[in-house]
Protein backbone atom coordinates (compact mmCIF):
# COMPACT_ATOMS: atom_id res chain seq x y z
CA UNK A 1 0.00 0.00 0.00
CA UNK A 2 1.00 3.41 -0.48
CA UNK A 3 1.97 5.24 2.73
CA UNK A 4 2.71 8.97 3.59
CA UNK A 5 4.29 9.70 6.67
CA UNK A 6 3.82 12.93 8.98
CA UNK A 7 6.90 13.41 11.00
CA UNK A 8 10.10 12.26 10.28
CA UNK A 9 11.78 12.27 13.70
CA UNK A 10 12.63 8.71 15.76
CA UNK A 11 9.17 7.47 15.22
CA UNK A 12 8.68 8.38 11.41
CA UNK A 13 12.37 6.60 10.22
CA UNK A 14 11.58 3.81 12.32
CA UNK A 15 8.32 3.45 10.47
CA UNK A 16 9.92 4.03 7.58
CA UNK A 17 12.24 1.09 8.13
CA UNK A 18 9.19 -1.44 8.68
CA UNK A 19 6.58 -0.11 6.03
CA UNK A 20 9.69 -0.97 3.59
CA UNK A 21 9.74 -4.45 4.83
CA UNK A 22 6.44 -5.02 4.74
CA UNK A 23 6.30 -4.52 1.24
CA UNK A 24 4.76 -0.79 1.68
CA UNK A 25 5.88 2.15 -0.73
CA UNK A 26 6.28 5.62 0.96
CA UNK A 27 4.88 8.09 -1.31
CA UNK A 28 5.35 11.55 0.63
CA UNK A 29 7.29 12.54 4.05
CA UNK A 30 5.66 15.57 5.68
CA UNK A 31 8.25 17.36 8.13
CA UNK A 32 8.31 20.92 9.90
CA UNK A 33 9.93 21.81 6.66
CA UNK A 34 7.51 21.21 3.72
CA UNK A 35 3.89 21.50 4.76
CA UNK A 36 2.23 22.32 2.13
CA UNK A 37 3.22 18.88 0.30
CA UNK A 38 -0.39 18.09 2.08
CA UNK A 39 -1.56 19.41 -1.43
CA UNK A 40 0.58 17.59 -3.55
CA UNK A 41 -0.85 14.35 -5.86
CA UNK A 42 1.97 12.25 -3.86
CA UNK A 43 0.64 12.78 -0.31
CA UNK A 44 -3.18 12.49 -1.92
CA UNK A 45 -2.10 9.06 -3.55
CA UNK A 46 -1.24 7.58 0.09
CA UNK A 47 -4.17 4.86 1.18
CA UNK A 48 -3.04 6.50 4.67
CA UNK A 49 -0.62 9.02 6.77
CA UNK A 50 1.25 7.66 10.20
CA UNK A 51 1.39 10.44 11.95
CA UNK A 52 3.92 11.10 14.52
CA UNK A 53 4.70 14.79 15.44
CA UNK A 54 4.75 17.01 18.26
CA UNK A 55 2.04 17.34 20.62
CA UNK A 56 1.16 21.00 19.20
CA UNK A 57 1.21 20.32 15.17
CA UNK A 58 -0.69 16.91 15.65
CA UNK A 59 -4.41 18.44 15.47
CA UNK A 60 -3.33 20.46 12.32
CA UNK A 61 -1.79 17.65 10.35
CA UNK A 62 -5.09 16.20 10.88
CA UNK A 63 -7.14 18.52 9.67
CA UNK A 64 -5.41 18.88 6.59
CA UNK A 65 -5.21 14.75 6.06
CA UNK A 66 -9.25 15.03 6.21
CA UNK A 67 -9.14 17.73 3.96
CA UNK A 68 -6.90 15.78 1.81
CA UNK A 69 -8.73 12.72 2.09
CA UNK A 70 -6.31 11.09 3.48
CA UNK A 71 -7.16 8.60 6.38
CA UNK A 72 -4.82 8.92 9.71
CA UNK A 73 -2.90 6.36 11.69
CA UNK A 74 -2.36 8.88 14.61
CA UNK A 75 0.55 8.36 17.41
CA UNK A 76 1.03 11.53 18.61
CA UNK A 77 0.50 12.17 22.48
CA UNK A 78 -0.64 15.13 24.22
CA UNK A 79 -3.38 16.39 21.60
CA UNK A 80 -6.15 14.83 23.33
CA UNK A 81 -8.30 18.22 24.34
CA UNK A 82 -8.90 18.16 20.82
CA UNK A 83 -10.21 14.63 20.79
CA UNK A 84 -13.88 15.74 20.64
CA UNK A 85 -13.38 17.30 16.97
CA UNK A 86 -11.56 14.60 15.64
CA UNK A 87 -14.53 12.05 16.63
CA UNK A 88 -16.58 14.66 15.42
CA UNK A 89 -15.29 14.43 11.74
CA UNK A 90 -15.29 10.80 11.83
CA UNK A 91 -18.78 10.47 12.69
CA UNK A 92 -20.51 13.53 10.94
CA UNK A 93 -17.70 14.45 8.07
CA UNK A 94 -17.09 10.88 6.80
CA UNK A 95 -13.17 10.72 8.06
CA UNK A 96 -11.06 8.05 8.83
CA UNK A 97 -9.04 8.22 11.86
CA UNK A 98 -7.62 5.40 14.17
CA UNK A 99 -5.76 6.35 17.20
CA UNK A 100 -3.76 4.66 19.84
CA UNK A 101 -1.70 6.23 23.25
CA UNK A 102 0.90 3.43 22.50
CA UNK A 103 0.63 0.83 19.37
CA UNK A 104 3.01 -1.71 20.61
CA UNK A 105 1.35 -5.38 21.35
CA UNK A 106 3.05 -5.35 24.75
CA UNK A 107 1.86 -2.11 25.95
CA UNK A 108 -2.16 -3.67 25.10
CA UNK A 109 -1.72 -7.34 26.70
CA UNK A 110 -0.08 -4.48 29.77
CA UNK A 111 -3.53 -2.35 29.44
CA UNK A 112 -6.00 -5.32 29.59
CA UNK A 113 -3.88 -6.84 32.80
CA UNK A 114 -3.91 -3.31 34.08
CA UNK A 115 -7.67 -3.09 34.40
CA UNK A 116 -8.36 -6.79 35.32
CA UNK A 117 -5.84 -5.86 38.68
CA UNK A 118 -7.65 -3.25 38.62
CA UNK A 119 -10.56 -4.69 39.43
CA UNK A 120 -9.67 -7.09 42.06
CA UNK A 121 -7.79 -4.56 43.66
CA UNK A 122 -11.28 -2.13 43.98
CA UNK A 123 -12.04 -5.09 46.54
CA UNK A 124 -8.50 -4.63 48.63
CA UNK A 125 -9.06 -1.09 49.97
CA UNK A 126 -6.03 -1.31 52.45
CA UNK A 127 -3.87 -0.99 49.28
CA UNK A 128 -3.33 2.19 47.93
CA UNK A 129 -2.36 2.21 43.79
CA UNK A 130 0.61 5.01 42.41
CA UNK A 131 1.88 5.26 38.68
CA UNK A 132 5.55 5.66 37.83
CA UNK A 133 6.65 6.21 33.95
CA UNK A 134 10.05 6.71 32.53
CA UNK A 135 11.10 8.16 28.98
CA UNK A 136 13.98 9.72 27.34
CA UNK A 137 14.84 13.52 28.10
CA UNK A 138 13.55 14.99 24.28
CA UNK A 139 10.18 13.70 25.19
CA UNK A 140 7.42 16.92 25.28
CA UNK A 141 4.63 15.56 27.19
CA UNK A 142 4.10 14.77 30.37
CA UNK A 143 2.41 12.06 31.52
CA UNK A 144 3.03 9.70 28.65
CA UNK A 145 -0.32 9.33 26.28
CA UNK A 146 0.44 5.25 27.86
CA UNK A 147 0.23 6.48 31.13
CA UNK A 148 -3.12 8.20 30.32
CA UNK A 149 -4.96 5.45 29.13
CA UNK A 150 -2.86 3.48 32.17
CA UNK A 151 -4.59 6.04 34.51
CA UNK A 152 -8.06 5.81 33.11
CA UNK A 153 -8.05 1.91 33.22
CA UNK A 154 -7.20 1.90 36.78
CA UNK A 155 -9.88 4.91 37.31
CA UNK A 156 -13.04 2.94 35.32
CA UNK A 157 -12.42 0.17 37.81
CA UNK A 158 -11.15 1.52 41.34
CA UNK A 159 -14.34 3.37 42.85
CA UNK A 160 -12.03 4.73 45.60
CA UNK A 161 -9.81 6.48 42.94
CA UNK A 162 -11.73 9.95 40.91
CA UNK A 163 -8.55 11.25 38.44
CA UNK A 164 -5.07 11.14 37.99
CA UNK A 165 -2.79 14.00 39.21
CA UNK A 166 0.74 15.01 38.26
CA UNK A 167 3.31 13.83 40.71
CA UNK A 168 0.93 14.13 44.05
CA UNK A 169 -1.93 12.54 45.49
CA UNK A 170 -3.41 15.82 46.78
CA UNK A 171 -6.53 13.52 47.89
CA UNK A 172 -7.22 10.54 49.01
CA UNK A 173 -8.94 10.12 45.66
CA UNK A 174 -6.07 11.15 43.28
CA UNK A 175 -3.91 8.55 41.50
CA UNK A 176 -0.65 9.95 41.39
CA UNK A 177 1.15 9.73 38.08
CA UNK A 178 5.54 10.24 38.80
CA UNK A 179 7.08 11.20 35.75
CA UNK A 180 10.97 10.53 35.18
CA UNK A 181 13.00 11.67 32.17
CA UNK A 182 16.27 9.90 31.89
CA UNK A 183 18.92 9.45 29.33
CA UNK A 184 17.40 7.75 26.18
CA UNK A 185 14.86 5.15 28.17
CA UNK A 186 12.35 4.25 24.84
CA UNK A 187 9.08 3.94 27.65
CA UNK A 188 8.43 2.20 31.10
CA UNK A 189 5.42 2.22 32.83
CA UNK A 190 4.72 0.36 36.18
CA UNK A 191 1.63 0.74 38.65
CA UNK A 192 2.11 -0.26 41.78
CA UNK A 193 -0.15 -1.45 44.47
CA UNK A 194 1.22 -0.79 48.46
CA UNK A 195 -0.57 -1.77 51.44
CA UNK A 196 1.38 -2.20 54.62
CA UNK A 197 1.99 -5.45 53.90
CA UNK A 198 3.16 -5.59 50.57
CA UNK A 199 3.94 -4.42 47.38
CA UNK A 200 2.41 -5.76 43.83
CA UNK A 201 3.72 -3.78 40.63
CA UNK A 202 3.22 -4.75 37.04
CA UNK A 203 5.44 -3.32 34.69
CA UNK A 204 6.12 -2.60 30.65
CA UNK A 205 9.68 -1.99 29.69
CA UNK A 206 9.84 -1.14 25.66
CA UNK A 207 13.23 -2.33 24.86
CA UNK A 208 13.52 -0.03 21.81
CA UNK A 209 11.00 1.55 19.65
CA UNK A 210 10.94 -1.58 17.46
CA UNK A 211 7.23 -2.51 18.92
CA UNK A 212 5.69 1.30 18.35
CA UNK A 213 6.30 1.52 14.71
CA UNK A 214 5.69 -2.19 13.85
CA UNK A 215 1.91 -1.61 15.44
CA UNK A 216 1.78 1.35 13.79
CA UNK A 217 2.48 -0.13 10.25
CA UNK A 218 0.46 -2.89 11.42
CA UNK A 219 -2.59 -0.59 12.54
CA UNK A 220 -2.10 1.29 8.77
CA UNK A 221 -2.37 -1.82 6.91
CA UNK A 222 -6.02 -2.37 8.86
CA UNK A 223 -7.18 1.03 8.49
CA UNK A 224 -7.11 0.82 4.65
CA UNK A 225 -10.16 0.92 3.09
CA UNK A 226 -12.18 1.51 6.47
CA UNK A 227 -13.94 4.28 7.36
CA UNK A 228 -14.64 6.33 11.17
CA UNK A 229 -12.66 6.26 14.24
CA UNK A 230 -10.57 3.01 14.94
CA UNK A 231 -8.38 1.66 17.53
CA UNK A 232 -6.44 -0.88 18.90
CA UNK A 233 -9.74 -2.59 20.72
CA UNK A 234 -11.16 -2.97 16.66
CA UNK A 235 -8.11 -4.71 15.29
CA UNK A 236 -6.92 -7.18 18.02
CA UNK A 237 -8.42 -9.85 19.08
CA UNK A 238 -8.17 -10.16 23.18
N1 LIG B 1 1.53 5.98 20.08
C1 LIG B 1 2.73 5.40 20.16
O1 LIG B 1 2.86 4.16 20.13
C2 LIG B 1 3.94 6.25 20.28
C3 LIG B 1 3.80 7.59 20.31
N2 LIG B 1 4.89 8.41 20.31
C4 LIG B 1 4.62 9.83 20.23
O2 LIG B 1 4.90 10.25 18.90
C5 LIG B 1 5.34 11.59 18.88
C6 LIG B 1 6.66 11.66 18.12
O3 LIG B 1 7.64 10.93 18.77
P1 LIG B 1 9.16 10.88 18.21
O4 LIG B 1 9.19 10.43 16.81
O5 LIG B 1 9.92 10.15 19.24
O6 LIG B 1 9.53 12.43 18.27
P2 LIG B 1 10.64 13.21 17.41
O7 LIG B 1 10.83 14.54 18.08
O8 LIG B 1 11.83 12.34 17.20
O9 LIG B 1 9.93 13.43 16.00
C7 LIG B 1 8.93 14.36 15.76
C8 LIG B 1 9.16 14.94 14.38
O10 LIG B 1 8.06 15.78 14.02
C9 LIG B 1 8.60 16.91 13.38
N3 LIG B 1 7.67 18.03 13.35
C10 LIG B 1 7.65 19.16 14.11
N4 LIG B 1 6.61 19.95 13.72
C11 LIG B 1 5.99 19.31 12.71
C12 LIG B 1 4.89 19.61 11.89
N5 LIG B 1 4.20 20.75 12.04
N6 LIG B 1 4.51 18.72 10.94
C13 LIG B 1 5.19 17.57 10.76
N7 LIG B 1 6.26 17.23 11.52
C14 LIG B 1 6.65 18.08 12.47
C15 LIG B 1 9.87 17.20 14.15
O11 LIG B 1 10.73 18.05 13.42
P3 LIG B 1 11.79 18.98 14.25
O12 LIG B 1 12.59 18.03 15.07
O13 LIG B 1 12.54 19.66 13.16
O14 LIG B 1 10.95 19.90 15.08
C16 LIG B 1 10.42 15.78 14.29
O15 LIG B 1 11.15 15.40 13.15
C17 LIG B 1 5.40 12.01 20.35
O16 LIG B 1 4.20 12.66 20.68
C18 LIG B 1 5.47 10.69 21.10
O17 LIG B 1 4.95 10.76 22.40
C19 LIG B 1 6.15 7.91 20.30
C20 LIG B 1 6.36 6.56 20.32
C21 LIG B 1 5.27 5.60 20.30
O1 LIG C 1 7.49 9.85 23.44
C1 LIG C 1 7.74 8.63 23.43
O2 LIG C 1 8.89 8.19 23.21
C2 LIG C 1 6.65 7.68 23.67
N1 LIG C 1 5.44 8.15 23.68
C3 LIG C 1 4.23 7.42 23.84
C4 LIG C 1 3.50 7.90 25.06
O3 LIG C 1 3.49 9.10 25.33
O4 LIG C 1 2.89 7.06 25.75
C5 LIG C 1 4.44 5.93 23.75
C6 LIG C 1 5.75 5.43 24.29
O5 LIG C 1 5.70 5.40 25.69
C7 LIG C 1 6.94 6.24 23.81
Amino acid sequence: MNIALIGYGKMGHEIEKIAISRGHSIVSIIDVNNPDDFGSPAFKSADVAIEFSTPDSAIDNYRKCFAAQVPVVAGTTGWLEHMDEVKKACSEGGQTFFYASNYSLGVNIFFVLNKYLARIMNNYPDYDVKMEEIHHIHKLDAPSGTAITLAEGVIENISRKERWNLEVEEKQSDLAIHCIREGEVPGIHEIIYESEADIISIKHDAKSRKGFALGAVVAAEFTKGKKGFLGMNDMLKF
